[in-house]
């Protein structure tokens, strides 16, 4: 039986630097996520030195252990033999690829047959769960904190059940007669909401899904498009009716922490689809799933879509959202995010 509440607790496990074991088909590997890690916590996890590390394919590529990495699924396991010289700090080098400039990597690294496919697997994916980043020490002989079953972390994601937690009226700028609801759902990534713009009139609301992003919505970061598309939906929400979806997806789901770790990499010279891979993740990691349970809530399942990118008008009809019509979302560029633009335009598909 898988059980939710055991991914929960990993996940806690991992960002307190806890070790973690996930018992896959092979057996049961034990894990030390590197980003917390301390010297006590891996001489306890690990007393003679030999756990190796767990990296994900796409971080292999920039360090030259894969030559080749299969675009679909730059999330898939590699294991890094431990050689002598990589102690903590060297593990963080390989972990971070911040430090690739200022810590030239030592090397040569030598890549190990992966024993526990599943659950190597499975750890990567808790990884980005967890906001870390997705690398471990693996094998080590300390206790774990909680063991888990790699079917724990899909049951933890589909028990996110999403309930409506309130509703209020909430008069805004561009609309006075507009309604805020709010969605509680178990897991942690924050509390999503609706805002209802202007009366429903029977026709198909325009809808637009709008991924969290603390920098350019709050901030006024001229790096990326989100906060003049967040307010230019507003706007052009209010000029019929519709239903504005804020999702607490920061970083195309990887988390303000790792989105910011990407943004170091873009200082760099990586455009944001090479920054993401680099870190190890997918190039976009986000489930539209809950936005397609936030409309059936509401009960507005026909809809029109405000958005430049095709893929998300595909994923909201493979989950049953009847999407009439694309209705394209073009915001002017800046000085500061014209590479981004075209990046979201030449890498990802987006119609700009
Ligand atoms: N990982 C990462 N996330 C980013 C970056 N810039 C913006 N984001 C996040 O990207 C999300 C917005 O997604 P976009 O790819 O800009 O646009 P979209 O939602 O796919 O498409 P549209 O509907 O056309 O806007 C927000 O969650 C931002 O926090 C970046 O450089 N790296
Ligand atoms: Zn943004």
């Amino acid at each position: 039986m898988s059980d939710p509440r055991a991914a929960a607790r990993a996940i806690d496990a991992l960002r307190r630097g806890w070790p973690i074991a996930i018992a896959g088909a092979e057996g049961a590997l034990t894990l030390l996520a590197i980003e917390t890690a301390d010297g006590g916590r891996l001489a306890a996890f690990d007393p003679a030195q030999q756990a190796a590390i767990l990296i994900s394919a796409a971080r292999a590529v920039t360090l030259k252990l894969a030559n080749q990495m299969d675009a679909a699924h730059p999330e898939k396991p590699v294991i890094v033999a431990r050689a002598p010289w990589i102690d903590l700090s060297g593990a963080v080098a390989l972990a971070d690829p911040a430090l690739d400039l200022a810590t030239p990597l030592k090397g040569p690294y030598r890549a190990l047959p992966v024993l526990h496919a599943d659950a190597a697997g499975a750890a990567l994916e808790l990884a980005r769960l967890a906001g870390l980043l997705p690398a471990f020490f693996i094998g080590g002989t300390g206790l774990p904190e909680v063991t888990i079953a790699p079917d724990d972390i899909a049951a933890y994601d589909d028990s996110a059940e999403l309930v409506i937690a309130a509703r209020a009226r909430l008069p805004i700028a561009v609309a006075e007669n507009s309604e805020i609801v709010a969605f509680r759902s178990a897991d942690q990534s924050g509390e999503h909401v609706a805002l209802i713009i202007g009366q429903p009139d029977g026709t198909p609301p325009l809808v637009r899904l709008h991924s969290e992003c603390l920098t350019g919505d709050v901030l006024g970061s001229l790096k990326c498009d989100c906060g003049p598309q967040l307010h230019g939906a507003l706007h052009e929400i209010a000029a019929h009716w519709g239903i504005l979806l804020y999702l607490r997806q920061e970083g195309r789901g990887i988390g303000l922490i790792n989105k910011l770790r990407a943004y170091s990499l873009q200082d760099q010279g990586f455009d944001t689809v090479d920054a993401n891979l680099r870190l190890g993740f997918a190039i976009d990691a986000r489930d539209f799933g809950v936005a397609a349970r936030m409309l059936t809530l509401i009960g507005q399942t026909t809809i029109r879509l405000l958005t430049n990118n095709p893929n998300k008008v595909e994923k909201l009809r493979s989950l049953g959202v009847d999407v009439i019509e694309r209705v394209p979302h073009r915001i002017e560029a800046n000085v500061h995010n014209r590479g981004y633009l075209d990046a979201k335009r030449d890498r990802t598909g987006h119609q700009l």
